[in-house]
């Protein structure tokens, strides 16, 4: 499997899950240029923190008092430059429009563990311009499809609040224990989705 994954509109999902005519997301300048691709999945680069670390700062989980979950530039930018396999982004003419970043970051357990057995999602944002379209149920559904490619990974967990649990639930997601984690007032469920092999990555490996 290729470290980088780059995803132009080429997929064989891509009719199951087309995009919508192009956005144009006020506040911040559209590129136009035609180098750039319409849409693209990719992963996340330390080229991408500032856009990362402005975008996580608007998400309205992390205004509204939970700012103990705000990852800072130097931290994004370090988490970027040491697995930026495990981290998603949707592009849209080069506008960043929703990512998803794993935690588990530190740099010792990346550097022990190559690949982890489970990934655990910290954040999944959708620019706010662009909610309620199914923009964050799409790059759910890719990064699970991407991940069940990777070798040795099996399953994704996440912690949520309770109003979010039927959006993970329809993704796929089981809702196991409460989390013991919280900050401030916040509570966390937890959820974890179990990554089944296809039976075309399995042929040939040991998985
Ligand atoms: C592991 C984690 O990261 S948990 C934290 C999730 N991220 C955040 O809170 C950051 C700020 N919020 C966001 O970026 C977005 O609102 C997201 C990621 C939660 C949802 O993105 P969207 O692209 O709007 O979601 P999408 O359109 O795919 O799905 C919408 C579904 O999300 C759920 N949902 C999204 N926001 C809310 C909300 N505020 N209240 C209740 N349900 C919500 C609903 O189930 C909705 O389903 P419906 O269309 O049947 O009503």
């Amino acid at each position: 499997v290729s470290p980088q994954y780059s995803y132009v509109n080429s997929s064989p999902f891509h009719e199951l899950f087309s995009l919508k005519p192009a956005l144009s997301i006020s506040g911040s300048p559209c590129q136009q240029r035609h180098t750039l691709h319409a849409s693209e999945f990719r992963n996340l680069t330390p080229q991408d923190t500032l856009s990362v670390f402005e975008f996580q700062r608007e998400a309205e989980k992390f205004t509204k008092g939970s700012r103990e979950c705000l990852l800072m530039h130097a931290e994004v930018l370090s988490i970027l430059g040491l697995c930026s396999v495990l981290f998603m982004g949707w592009f849209k003419e080069g506008q960043l429009l929703a990512f998803i970043i794993r935690s588990g970051w530190d740099k010792e357990k990346l550097q022990k563990v190559k690949m982890p057995l489970s990934v655990h999602v910290h954040v999944l944002a959708v620019h706010r311009h662009c909610r309620q379209q199914g923009r964050a149920f799409v790059l759910l559904w890719r990064y699970l499809q991407y991940l069940r490619c990777l070798p040795g990974v099996r399953r994704a967990l996440l912690i949520c609040e309770a109003f979010l649990v039927p959006f993970y639930e329809k993704a796929g997601f089981k809702e196991n224990a409460p989390s013991d984690i919280s900050v401030g007032s916040f509570c966390f469920r937890e959820m974890e989705y179990t990554l089944r092999r296809l039976s075309y990555t399995c042929r040939n490996s040991s998985c």
